[in-house]
């Protein structure tokens, strides 16, 4: 079917798939170039994506919507515990999961616990073994992910590639997610690749700045936010966001000698927001304190993780 009423069930495929993995293994690298454009934010840091962000894919007769998920760790403070519970959230809602692993390196207890999450369930997995462009011993690792799976009864299919280097393995991928999504209505209007708000998403680009720059635990420690984004006439995209901070002490450590380091970032963020948007991007960035928010429930909520 090319046309029609394709938002009529029976027409129509669709169906939600998570795509998990250990903190750093390129889910959300896999997720943007599912979608051809950037939806996630990345970084070479471990734990970057906080909240289980859609990229939607359709075509005429399916729609995938592709749930990117936290990395799964042992949490430490109630952020860690939040983006577990978006994981553990994801997987009971999905139809279908993608387990992302790492083929430079063998499985960990960290690996371990992602498998125990998913083998029993009842629902399509595909097993993607990622960095092939720089793993060493690609098969070999990948036939240590595969043990972790053993005896697991539901359908399992299996891929090696370059999530960041090669398109047409993600894109065969994306065929064979789009093959057993099961028969159903559509989830989203055509013509959106996620379900964010354009602020959410810029909030995100801001953070993956400030995560790349930031040292030690201060990446873990930073919140981001947009609360301003209007619009000039010559098309100028006026934003302005905040960089959240836990401790008085954290803000001159953003901010940098002679406010060099937010300059970077800010710039940096600016550059990527005029990339994705085509428009020319005024951003403004301050740094505020909200004491301990890693901790309060309250303010987790107010930073958008519930
Ligand atoms: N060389 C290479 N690097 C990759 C590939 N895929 C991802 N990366 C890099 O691996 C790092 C982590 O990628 P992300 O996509 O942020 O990983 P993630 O699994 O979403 O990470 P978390 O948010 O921590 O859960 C980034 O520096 C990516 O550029 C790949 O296929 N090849």
């Amino acid at each position: 079917m090319t046309s029609g009423d394709a938002s009529t069930p029976g027409d129509t495929h669709s169906g939600f798939v998570a795509i998990v993995g250990k903190p750093n293994v390129g889910k959300s690298t896999l997720m943007n170039a599912f979608l051809g454009t950037k939806v996630a934010p990345t970084s070479p840091r471990p734990q970057t994506t906080r909240r289980g962000v859609r990229g939607i894919h359709t075509t005429d007769t399916h729609q995938i919507v592709f749930v990117d998920t936290p990395g799964v760790h042992k949490p430490k403070d109630a952020l860690g515990k939040y983006m577990n519970h978006e994981v553990h959230a994801a997987l009971a809602d999905v139809d279908a999961i993608i387990w992302v692993v790492d083929l430079r390196h063998p499985p960990t207890d960290e690996d371990g616990l992602v498998a125990h999450q998913i083998r029993d369930l009842p629902k399509p997995l595909f097993l993607v073994g990622n960095k092939t462009d720089i793993a060493k011993y690609p098969d070999e690792a990948m036939k240590l992910y595969r043990a972790q799976l053993e005896g697991r009864a539901a359908e399992t299919q299996e891929l090696m590639l370059s999530a960041q280097n090669d398109p047409n393995a993600v894109a065969l991928l994306r065929q064979q997610v789009l093959d057993i999504l099961p028969e159903g209505p559509f989830f989203y209007p055509r013509g959106g690749a996620s379900d964010q708000t354009r602020e959410m998403w810029a909030a995100e680009i801001i953070r993956e700045e400030a995560m790349k720059k930031l040292r030690d635990e201060l990446p873990y420690a930073v919140a981001t936010r947009v609360n301003r984004w209007t619009e000039r006439e010559d098309g100028l995209q006026r934003i302005e966001g905040e960089i959240v901070v836990e401790k008085s002490a954290h803000k001159g450590m953003v901010i940098g000698a002679g406010g060099k380091q937010l300059k970077e970032i800010g710039q940096a963020a600016r550059k990527q927001l005029e990339v994705f948007l085509s428009r020319k991007v005024y951003l403004g960035l301050e740094v505020i304190v909200i004491p301990g928010w890693r901790e309060d429930t309250e303010a987790l909520r107010e930073l958008g993780y519930e």
